[in-house]
C-alpha cells in the first residue's frame, strides 16, 4: 500500500530543498529581503484564491457524501483561517485586498495552480490530493521546524508572525490530517504499480512548484 511517507521519500532531494529552502532560512532568522517577502505575499493572495478553487472541484469529484466532508473542511478552513490570517497580515505590510486582487500573476503562480488544477480536471480525485499534498504538509513540517530550531529569530524578527501562523496547532492538524486522507485514499495502490508511479510524479511535480515558488520572490520582486 502507498502512503504519504513513500511519496514524500520518493523526491527527498526535491523535498528538502522545498521545506529548508533558503527564503525558509531566511524568514527564520529575519534576514529575507523585504521585497522578496512582500512579493510572496502577494503571489501567495493569488495561490490560495486558485488552492480554495481546488478544493471546491475535490468536492465536485467525490461520489459520495461522506467523501465530500473532508475537502470541504478543507475548504473552509482555507477561507475561514488561512486566507483570513493571510489577508490581515498583509493589511500590517501595507497590501490592501483589492491592491492583491489587481496584481498579476506571476508565472510560478500560474504553473503551480494550473498544474494542481489540471491534476483535478483530468486525473482521479487521489491525484488531485497529490498535487495539493505538498501544501499543506509542507508548510506545517516548514512551522514547526521553524518554531523549533534553535537559531530561529523570534525577538525582533520581522517576519515573527509568519512563523507563529504556520507552526501553529491548527496548521499542524491540517498537515497531518492531508496526510492522513491522502494515505485513506491510496490504501488499495500498490507501491510499485503504474497508478503509484503517476501519484508520485504528480507529487513530485507540485514539490518543485514550490521551490519554484519561494524563487520567485528572488527573481521578480
Ligand atoms: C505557495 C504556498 N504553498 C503552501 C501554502 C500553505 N497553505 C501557501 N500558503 N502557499
Amino acid at each position: 500500500m502507498l502512503k504519504t511517507s513513500d511519496l514524500i521519500s520518493s523526491c527527498q532531494n526535491d523535498w528538502d530543498a522545498y521545506t529548508r529552502h533558503r527564503f525558509v532560512c531566511e524568514l527564520g532568522n529575519g534576514t529575507l529581503p523585504e521585497g522578496a517577502f512582500r512579493h510572496y505575499l502577494q503571489q501567495d493572495y493569488l495561490f490560495l484564491t486558485h488552492f480554495a478553487r481546488a478544493y471546491a472541484l475535490a468536492i465536485y469529484k467525490c461520489d459520495n457524501f461522506a467523501d465530500m466532508r473532508y475537502p470541504l473542511t478543507s475548504l473552509q478552513g482555507t477561507l475561514d483561517t488561512e486566507i483570513t490570517l493571510h489577508i490581515d497580515f498583509c493589511k500590517k505590510w501595507g497590501l490592501t485586498e483589492t491592491d492583491m486582487m489587481a496584481i498579476p500573476e506571476a508565472t510560478g503562480t500560474v504553473a503551480y495552480t494550473r498544474l494542481v488544477l489540471d491534476a483535478g480536471q483530468s486525473g482521479s480525485l487521489v491525484e488531485l490530493y497529490a498535487a495539493m499534498a505538498p501544501c499543506a504538509i509542507g508548510y506545517a513540517d516548514i512551522g514547526q521546524w521553524l518554531i523549533n530550531k534553535s537559531d530561529t529569530v523570534f525577538d525582533g524578527n520581522p517576519y515573527r508572525e509568519w512563523i507563529d501562523m504556520y507552526g501553529n496547532d491548527e496548521m499542524q492538524e491540517a498537515g497531518n490530517n492531508c496526510a492522513a486522507q491522502l494515505d485513506a485514499m491510496m490504501r488499495d495502490i500498490p507501491k510499485d504499480s503504474a497508478a503509484a508511479n503517476r501519484i508520485k510524479k504528480i507529487f513530485r511535480d507540485a514539490v518543485r512548484m514550490e521551490i519554484a515558488f519561494w524563487e520567485q520572490g528572488y527573481q521578480d520582486a
